[in-house]
């Protein structure tokens, strides 16, 4: 029998996606880390047949801010759940005239304009470097494009998305400023959710949905938070949609490199590592925390 607790796939929900709909749900876990509480209880269900983990990002209610977001909690969490593959979903902002509302934008390069998060797991007497070059796990991301693409869903497939901090929106300044960088779109919550995961050597994707174009376009209003809501409606609408189809395609993909992203990263001396850095780290790194046989 599986176990209730235990799921390899998440959904991680952003704005507007706080619960999932015909999500059996088996469990509900209230786990604590050596981070802190993740944003919200993690619900344990299936959906289409599939062991799925659902964590809504910013709480149910939206009560956590993009800087406040207990990013570590959140990915320690799913990893002691036994999670390997995150679906991300999240609202951005367009960049490009190409990227309208309510379509979808499968981001395969970021750039990062955060300030103020704590973005590594490996610290306090560890050090890890893994390789962030290609941020987001090229299986996970086909399957999104090509599960939203089936179902007659405007789709981009790779896209550079910029990861500001907010909460507060753009200036046009920065907005032009992004746009000449070659930024397609623009959020507040990938990162540092994406390079933790690939520290915790899970596959991450994002599945992003264009609510507005930030305040660059001269026929376009300024974002604001009626406009974005309005177009999440039928964002959420189309997500529920594409994840319920696309799960049994997710739980059938094979191993990857995301999988393995600690192998060389570690480069702290084992024999070093106190008993309380090995403790907090073991549910992410594993062995790679291990001295070496012929050390
Ligand atoms: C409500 S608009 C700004 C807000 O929406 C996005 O959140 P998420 O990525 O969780 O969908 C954006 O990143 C901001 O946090
Ligand atoms: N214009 C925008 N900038 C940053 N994050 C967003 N999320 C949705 N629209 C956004």
């Amino acid at each position: 029998m599986p176990n209730q607790l235990q799921a390899e796939i998440a959904i991680i929900g952003g704005s507007g996606l706080y619960e999932i709909q015909g999500f059996a749900e088996t469990a509900v876990v209230d786990i604590d880390t050596p981070y802190g509480k993740p944003s919200d209880v993690i619900t344990v269900g299936e959906l289409f047949d599939v062991p799925v983990a659902f964590l809504p990002r910013h709480g149910r209610g939206h009560r956590i801010n993009p800087s406040e977001l207990p990013f570590r909690a959140n990915i320690y969490a799913l990893k002691t759940l036994g999670v390997k593959r995150i679906v991300s979903v999240s609202a951005v902002g367009s960049l490009q005239a190409d990227y309208e509302p309510q379509h979808m934008v499968v981001p395969d390069q970021l750039i990062d304009r955060t300030r103020r998060r704590d973005s590594t797991f490996f610290e306090d007497g560890v050090v890890a470097h893994v390789s962030f070059a290609d941020p987001f796990c090229p299986g996970v991301s086909t399957v999104i494009a090509d599960g939203a693409a089936g179902q007659g869903i405007p789709t981009h497939q790779g896209a550079t998305l910029v990861v500001m901090e907010g909460p507060a929106f753009s200036t046009r300044a920065e907005s032009n400023m992004y746009r000449a960088w070659g930024g397609d779109i623009i959020g507040m919550t990938t990162l540092p959710e994406a390079k933790l995961a690939r520290e915790a050597e899970m596959c991450y994707a994002v599945m992003a949905w264009v609510t507005d174009y930030d305040c660059w376009h001269p026929d376009h209003d300024d974002v604001t938070v009626e406009m974005v809501v309005d177009n999440l409606v039928a964002n959420v609408a189309n997500s529920r949609i594409i994840l319920r189809h696309i799960m049994p395609e997710l739980a059938a993909l094979g191993p990857c490199d995301c999988q393995t992203a600690l192998t060389n990263a570690i480069i702290t001396d084992r024999r070093r590592i106190s008993e309380a850095a090995y403790r907090r780290l073991h549910p992410i790194a594993g062995t790679h925390l291990d001295v070496p046989m012929n050390a």
